[in-house]
């Protein structure tokens, strides 16, 4: 049986229009004009003990809007979520004690008071034996660094000393399940390096079933073994970041040096007429932009090389950062390889 289950789940907010003009305000008050914000519209999926989820979407997709109802903090305006058998909405208490939960944006740390405290609270909020909270909050402040720490009021903190003590007050239970939302937000390259290090961890050998929203693809890359990606409330894509990048990553850049800057721009004007590419020069750097389904690498070289002679050659492929935005931009459908296909399909037609 399946740890998470969310079937057909939808979330609908109703919100109050304020109107405007003079007397926009005093109007809204007496007789308010409601409007409903469909956040989540029929979600469904499943995840197994064990697994590392990303939960991928732009902004306003209703990522947040379903790790609350996850976990319980929201009600679903329809459909059913059982999470380690208990419907959380319904039970918040007992679904608690086998979900963590870090909202990056967020805190469940007492502000004013030493991060050890809110350690305390906690162990007697879930009613944790004095051996399970000892054993893991020494194990956990050696791996995540936090020692010197506890004694701190939370306030003093870092934002990257204040999130690796979040992640460590949210395991402090022993949950089976971890919600991350954003936990690397805001953090610079070392910070974040050391949390996904710890999340890792804690996947691969406590067996903790991840599920985790992030703008981040280096997260995803580095935990997530599957990548769900939703949008205005929809699950357009649930499998592996691999097969996204397989499939869907079609476009790359081949930035060429040359001796003289006329050099540069005479192949500029030559690859600006082929099918699919783009072009951009700055002094002796050509980068041409292409997809790899329209025009073929090996003809783009052979051109450069043979005509052109530059000095120096390199290629990348598109980053995961702009295959995901592009996605997003132009959903599954609008991937050039798909595109490729219905010209085809039109050319044999
Ligand atoms: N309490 C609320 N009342 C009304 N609308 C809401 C509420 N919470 C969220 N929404 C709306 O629901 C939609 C989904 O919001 P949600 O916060 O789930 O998005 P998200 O994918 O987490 O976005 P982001 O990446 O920006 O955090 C948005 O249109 C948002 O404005």
């Amino acid at each position: 049986m399946p740890l998470i289950e969310v079937n057909q789940v939808r979330k609908v907010f109703e919100t109050t229009v304020r109107r405007k003009g003079r007397f926009g305000m005093l109007s809204s008050l007496i007789s308010p004009e409601k409007r409903e914000v469909v956040a989540v519209e029929g979600i469904s999926f499943s995840i197994e003990k064990g697994e590392s989820v990303a939960y991928l979407g732009p902004n306003g997709a209703g990522k947040s809007t379903t790790i609350k109802m996850l976990t319980g903090i929201l009600e679903p305006s329809g459909g059913s979520i059982l999470v380690a058998g208990i419907p959380p909405h319904k039970n918040r208490k007992l679904s608690s004690y086998q979900v963590g939960v870090v909202f990056g944006q967020r805190s469940q740390l007492l502000f004013d008071l030493p991060v050890k405290d809110s350690y305390d609270l906690l162990r007697y909020m879930y009613s944790i034996s004095w051996e399970n909270y000892n054993r893991n909050l020494q194990e956990f402040t050696e791996i995540l660094e936090v020692e010197h720490l506890l004694e701190r009021p939370v306030r003093t903190l870092s934002l990257g000393q204040r999130m690796r003590c979040e992640i460590l007050a949210a395991l402090l239970h022993d949950p089976d399940i971890l919600f991350l939302d954003e936990p690397t937000i805001g953090l610079d390259v070392v910070a974040k390096e050391r949390i996904r290090a710890f999340i890792e961890k804690i996947n691969r050998e406590k067996g903790v079933t991840l599920l985790l929203t992030t703008h981040d693809m280096n997260d995803i890359e580095r935990l997530c073994h599957r990548t769900m990606i939703i949008d205005k409330g929809q699950l357009i894509y649930d499998g592996s970041l691999q097969y996204i990048k397989d499939n869907f990553a079609t476009e790359r850049q081949i930035r060429a040096v040359f001796h003289e800057p006329y050099t540069a721009e005479a192949a500029a004007k030559v690859f600006a007429n082929k099918l699919g590419v783009s072009v951009q020069v700055e002094e002796l750097v050509l980068r041409i932009t292409y997809d790899q389904n329209l025009t073929d690498t090996s003809e783009l070289l052979k051109l450069l090389l043979d005509k052109y002679n530059p000095r120096d050659l390199t290629m990348q492929d598109e980053s995961v950062d702009a295959l995901i935005s592009r996605i997003y931009r132009e959903g599954l459908e609008g991937s050039p390889k798909k595109q490729r296909q219905l010209t085809l399909e039109g050319a044999v037609n």
